[in-house]
């Protein structure tokens, strides 16, 4: 009502102005003196236009008739505010519980919490594209599309196959060794001295970003990152998530980009992606000219595509491998650090993880990729139950309707609604996940054989290249509601093809750990925990707190490592 009168009112004021203008040109008597009524008419002409998309938006919308926050109905500054925040993941969590399965929380966004429509939406034969929020990735990195910005599904497919390849089981196996000397050098840098006493605490998320990194720098490029040697090298790495959480956030305002004011308030994303770039091109020119080297990328140059017999140019080549770098990282950061996190906060879970490990191995020499990891069922619960409590790309994957529309669990949606599920609203959804907010590593295990009851995480059979365009549905492990819903690594066509390296590192870093040294939190110490002072949504201590921006950014926890006496063990 309000709305209408201001339209109403907009209107005579205008509507007056208007004809006088009109004669004023046919008459040739226009003059300076009507600036200033120019300038009335022109905002007042604006303000109208922006109160009639409002109205349009917050009542003939076809979506106008799913729940959500008024003004999120109205513009996706919405999403930008909890981007810049920090909070994406919680503020769906709370939209959902409010306003129940499907809620509008942009003008043309729907966010969809329930395990149908993981399949409607992500499935191989979904009516949809990656949403434009993507695109602002592509071009701040140098314009060319890798496999996860392409909105072309044959382009991605192709890329796809040929870079499955590179993650296959047997490749990783050969490069285990790569993993395992950033692990011994993570090692020495958990204690001080000989390491009997407790060492002076250790921040966790910078540690273990340092050791991620350079796991990936030695996979991709055999060239490691030097950032756990080399501290003047972290600011690069540093920077990057930083500027992928920017990049995210201007994929929701696509008008800043139109008119380059990213350029003023974007300074130090485009600083931090510069520095990225400039390290890319020279570990690529460095890359270029070894032979024979044990990586990635070697996989990636040789690799043919079964289907069509093709391989990647080489800008598709760097944009790949450059890929590989931002996904594996920062991904992977999250989930080990926030391992640590929960067993310093949980110490039954500790010491039961604890005495798998040791009496499952009898050196740390022994602790490596294969059936012996992969039969130590308590660990794998552990690490499903983090990253259900803690999934590092916590938010949305969208996608866009194409023309035709798509059916979500019942209820149409027309071309160009951006759909999405939240991953962490899902993942603590009490349907699935009784007593959501809570470590529970054995939900993930069977209740007759205590083996891991989850995910594919040994074998990986949907790692294996695929016979079709397509890659194979997620397929939930009989009996396991929970397994259904875990959408820590996306789900369908553009799931996480790193999922099996990913699972290794973990596995590698805490069991090799938790083998050679006692661990516990520093007394007094509260980083990284939830805490009523941090807003609502974070007030649980036992909660890990990570700040949503795609990607996860966190601090903490400060841990104290000693060595273990082995002799005793
Ligand atoms: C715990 C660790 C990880 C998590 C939680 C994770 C999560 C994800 C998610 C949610 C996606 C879907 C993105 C989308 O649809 O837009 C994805 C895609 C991808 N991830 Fe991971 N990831 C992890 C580790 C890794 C690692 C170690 C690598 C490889 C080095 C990797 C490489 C990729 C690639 C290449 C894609 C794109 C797949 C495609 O579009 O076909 N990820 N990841």
């Amino acid at each position: 009502m309000p709305t209408r009168f201001i339209l109403i009112l907009l209107n005579g004021v205008d509507l007056g102005l208007l004809p006088q203008f009109y004669q004023a040109a046919i008459d040739g008597s226009f003059n300076d003196s009507m600036i200033p009524k120019i300038t009335i008419l022109v905002t007042l002409l604006v303000l109208q236009f922006l109160l009639l998309k409002a109205t349009y938006r917050a009542s003939l919308h076809p979506l106008a008739r799913y729940p959500g926050p008024w003004w999120a109905a109205l513009t996706d500054w919405y999403t930008v505010y909890h981007i810049m925040k920090g909070d994406r993941h919680i503020d769906f969590y709370h939209l959902h519980e409010k306003y129940g399965d499907i809620v509008r929380f942009g003008p043309r966004r729907i966010s969809v919490r329930s395990k149908n429509p993981l399949k409607d939406i992500y499935g191989v034969s979904a009516n949809v594209k990656r949403s434009q929020v993507y695109a602002s990735t592509a071009a701040f990195f140098g314009g060319t599309p890798h496999s996860n910005t392409t909105p072309d599904w044959k382009e991605h497919a192709f890329r796809r196959r040929v870079n499955v390849r590179a993650l296959s089981p047997a490749n990783i196996k050969g490069m285990e060794e790569k993993i395992l000397q950033n692990i011994r050098y993570f090692h020495d840098t958990l204690v001080d001295g000989e390491g009997q006493d407790w060492s002076t605490p250790r921040n966790m998320s910078e540690l273990i970003g340092y050791l991620i990194s350079d796991i990936m720098g030695d996979m991709t490029f055999s060239k490691s990152f030097d950032v756990q040697r080399k501290p003047d090298n972290r600011d690069v790495m540093r920077g990057l998530p930083r500027a992928v959480a920017d990049i995210h956030a201007v994929g929701y305002m696509p008008e800043i980009v139109t008119f380059g004011l990213h350029k003023i308030f974007f300074r130090n994303m485009i600083a931090d992606i510069t520095r990225f770039i400039a390290l890319s091109a020279s570990t690529f020119q460095w890359r270029f000219t070894q032979e024979s080297c044990n990586d990635i990328f070697s996989t990636l140059l040789q690799a043919r595509d079964d289907k069509t017999g093709e391989g990647f140019s080489t800008e598709q080549l760097v944009a790949e491998a450059g890929l590989f770098t931002v996904a594996g990282s920062d991904t992977t950061v999250t989930a080990t650090t926030a391992i640590f996190f929960y067993l310093s906060h949980y110490p039954n879970c500790l010491s039961r993880l604890e005495q798998e490990i040791r009496s499952t191995f009898s050196s740390v020499d022994d602790i490596r990729i294969g059936a012996q990891l992969a039969s130590c069922h308590y660990l794998l619960g552990c690490v499903e139950e983090t990253l259900r409590l803690t999934p590092p790309v916590g938010s949305t994957l969208m996608r866009e309707v194409l023309p035709g529309g798509l059916s979500v669990d019942g209820k149409w949606f027309s071309r160009g609604t951006d759909i999405a599920v939240p991953h962490y609203a899902l993942h603590h959804d009490e349907r699935y996940f009784p007593d959501p907010f809570t470590f529970k590593p054995e939900r993930w295990l069977s209740q007759t054989t205590g083996c891991s009851n989850a995910i594919d995480v040994g074998v990986a059979p949907d790692l294996e290249p695929e016979p079709a365009d397509s890659v194979r549905e997620k397929s939930a492990s009989p009996g396991s509601l929970a397994a259904s819903v875990f959408v820590a690594f996306g789900v369908g066509r553009t799931s996480c093809i790193g999922k099996y390296l990913a699972y290794q590192e973990v596995l590698l870093v805490i069991a090799r750990t938790l083998w050679l040294f006692d661990m516990r939190l520093e007394r007094g110490s509260t980083l990284g925990e939830g805490s009523v002072k941090l807003g609502p949504g974070r007030e649980r201590r036992e909660e890990f707190q990570t700040w949503d921006r795609f990607v996860s950014m966190h601090q903490g926890p400060m841990l104290q490592f000693r060595r273990r006496e082995l002799l005793s063990i």
